[in-house]
Formats: C-alpha cells, structure tokens, sequence
C-alpha cells in the first residue's frame, strides 16, 4: 500500500463529481455497456427487473474497481499528467473515503448479484473485482509490461457475466465475447500507453513502451489486433451471429486491422507525431461499442 497519505484537508469535502470520478465512468460505461449485451444475446431473458439489477450490480463493481484501483495508486496517479486531478491526488477527497466507498459497493453488489440472479454470476463478479484489485492493480502492474494481457482478463468479464446473470450457465458464446474483449485490450491499451509513454517512465510503471521500446510495442499492437479480429468474426462462421453480424464484424475489424498497420508503419518517437496510434486508441473504444451493438441487433432482427 502506498506509504503517504495525499489528503489535503483544506480542499475537503469531495463533491458528487468527486464521487463520480472515483469510480472511472468513462470506462464503466462500456464495462456496463459489453454487460448488457451480453445479457441481451443470451438465450433466455431474464425478468426486466432482475435484468435491471443484473447490470446495476456490474455498473456498481465497476465503479468499486474504479475507487480501489484510485484508493491504491494515489501516489502513482499523482506522477501523472493525466491522473494528477483525480479527487484523491488532487487531495479532495481523503482515502480512507474512498477505501470504505470501494469496498462498500464491491460487497453490496455482489451480494445483491447472488441474491438478484443466481450465485455463479455473484462468483464471477467477485473474482472479476479481485482479479482486477488484487492481481491487476496490486501484483502485476508495478511489475511487469505484461500486466495488461493477464490483468487486462478482468475487463473481458461483464459479458459473460451478463450472459450467467440471465441463464446460470457458461456457454460458447459467452466465451467468445470474453475472448474479443480480452484480445482487444492490449491494442486498446498500448496504442494509448504509446503516447502517454512518458506518464508512465515519470510513475515508474513498467507499461512496454517503457519496458521494451516503441517499436516492439507497435509490433505487439498489431499482432495482437489479428487474433482479436479472427475471434470478433468467428460467431458467424460458428453459426453464433447471423450475417448481419458477420458484415458488420468484417468492417469494424477491416478498419481495426488497417488502423493498427498504420500504428505499425508509424515510425516517429514524438508523441505529437502519433496520430495513428492516436486514432486506433479513439477507434478501439467505438469499435467495442459498434461490435456488441450489431450483434444484439442481428439476434433481435434475425
Ligand atoms: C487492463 C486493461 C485496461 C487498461 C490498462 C486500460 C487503460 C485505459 C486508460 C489508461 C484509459 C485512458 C482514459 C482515462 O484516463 O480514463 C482508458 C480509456 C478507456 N477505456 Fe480502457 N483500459 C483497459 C481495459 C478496458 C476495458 C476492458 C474497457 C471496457 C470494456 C475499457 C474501456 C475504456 C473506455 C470506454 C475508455 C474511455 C475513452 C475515453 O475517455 O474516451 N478499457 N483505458
Ligand atoms: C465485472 C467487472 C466489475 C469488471 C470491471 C473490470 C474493470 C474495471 C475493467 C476496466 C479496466 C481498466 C479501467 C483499466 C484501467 O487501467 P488502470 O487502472 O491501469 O488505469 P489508470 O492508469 O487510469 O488508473
């Protein structure tokens, strides 16, 4: 645990906003929204209200993520350009808050997901939050620039727990929503890391840019969009999605890949010269949304 406390009393009390900054709802919105759909495509529909609940429950871990995730890296955060305002860096919120907040809305949702739905998806949203407080936040990101491609598993969950929260089970498709989102987040995340590289060398955070260099990082951006385009487009020829689907899926991931040979071909070392890797970062976060969008569309068209 970080040594110092950032609290600065006289900028005390957090306001709602402080509150809402804790929980990272830029990112919660398409943690929740991946959920959704994946309650969506299921099978068999759960009642609106315990749906409803269902993702309320992943919004709530989400955001407990989110204040854990800020409780633990307050020091690092305050190193960074990007996160220095954050409420609990910029001493508006003291951490103890934040600590009682995050564990708090960790607790309550996961009990409210196992009495709502059925406990194997309370199970799964419980490993989710630890495996990204424990493993990822904790173990893996001061350590290795692997951190993301394992820690990173933790994102690719809401889906398959919006699919158990509706059905109780654990089927093919819920398995591949998994798979896209975790092979999409390290083009995700080291297009973004590759211009904010210098963010991360001030923190002392060993991202791979870092780590190893820019050039092998544009290789493992591009490496890594070519099986997560495979697994996006395989629900069709799996007779999972509809050609519907299948059309929309070969776009976005045409676009991806292109998008991400040009982070590959970029050969600047200026962050201000990064466009492409500026784009695919920007894309990458529409691209998840059009993604599970059409396939809930081909399953309710179809
Ligand atoms: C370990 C895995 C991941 C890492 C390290 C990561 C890192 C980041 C970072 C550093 C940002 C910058 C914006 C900010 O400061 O809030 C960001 C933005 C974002 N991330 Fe990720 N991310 C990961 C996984 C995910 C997952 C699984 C999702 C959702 C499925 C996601 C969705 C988003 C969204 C929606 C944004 C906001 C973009 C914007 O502000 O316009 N990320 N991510
Ligand atoms: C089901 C469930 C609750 C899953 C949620 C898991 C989750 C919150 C995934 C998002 C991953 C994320 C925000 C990474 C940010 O990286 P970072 O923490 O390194 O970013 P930072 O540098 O902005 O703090």
């Amino acid at each position: 645990m970080p040594a110092i406390e950032m609290t600065n009393p006289a900028a005390l009390p957090a306001d709602w906003r402080d509150i809402l900054a804790l929980t990272k709802p830029r990112v919660m919105s398409l943690v929740v929204f991946t959920a959704l759909c994946g309650l969506l495509v299921a099978p068999a529909l759960p009642p609106l209200v315990l749906g409803f609940t269902a993702i309320l429950c992943i919004a709530l871990a989400a955001g407990a993520c989110g204040a854990l995730n800020q409780w633990y890296e307050v020091e690092l955060d305050a190193k960074m350009r990007r996160t220095a305002k954050r409420p609990l860096p910029a001493g508006r919120m003291d951490r103890q808050s934040a600590l009682h907040f995050g564990v708090g809305l960790a607790g309550f949702s996961v009990v409210l997901m196992g009495l709502a739905t059925n406990w194997l998806a309370a199970v799964l949203l419980a490993a989710s939050i630890l495996f990204y407080v424990m493993i990822y936040t904790v173990w893996l990101k001061p350590r290795t620039p692997q951190n993301i491609v394992i820690g990173g598993g933790a994102g690719a969950f809401p889906p398959l727990i919006g699919w158990v929260a509706a059905t109780g089970q654990v089927s093919a498709l819920a398995i591949l929503l998994f798979a896209i989102i975790f092979l999409w987040t390290p083009p995700h995340f080291w297009a973004l890391s590759l211009f904010v590289r210098s963010d991360y060398a001030a923190a002392g955070i060993p991202m791979l840019p870092v780590v190893k260099g820019i050039e092998p990082t544009r290789r493992q951006v591009f490496l890594y969009s070519l099986p997560m385009a495979a697994a996006a487009i395989a629900p069709w020829p799996l007779g999972l999605a509809g050609p519907i689907y299948g059309v929309c899926a070969i776009i976005l991931n045409f676009v991806f890949l292109v998008l991400a040979a040009r982070v590959l071909a970029n050969r600047s070392t200026d962050p201000a010269q990064m466009e492409p890797e500026k784009h695919l970062f920007a894309f990458s976060v529409f691209y998840l949304f059009a993604l599970f969008t059409v396939l809930v569309a081909d399953r309710w068209i179809a």
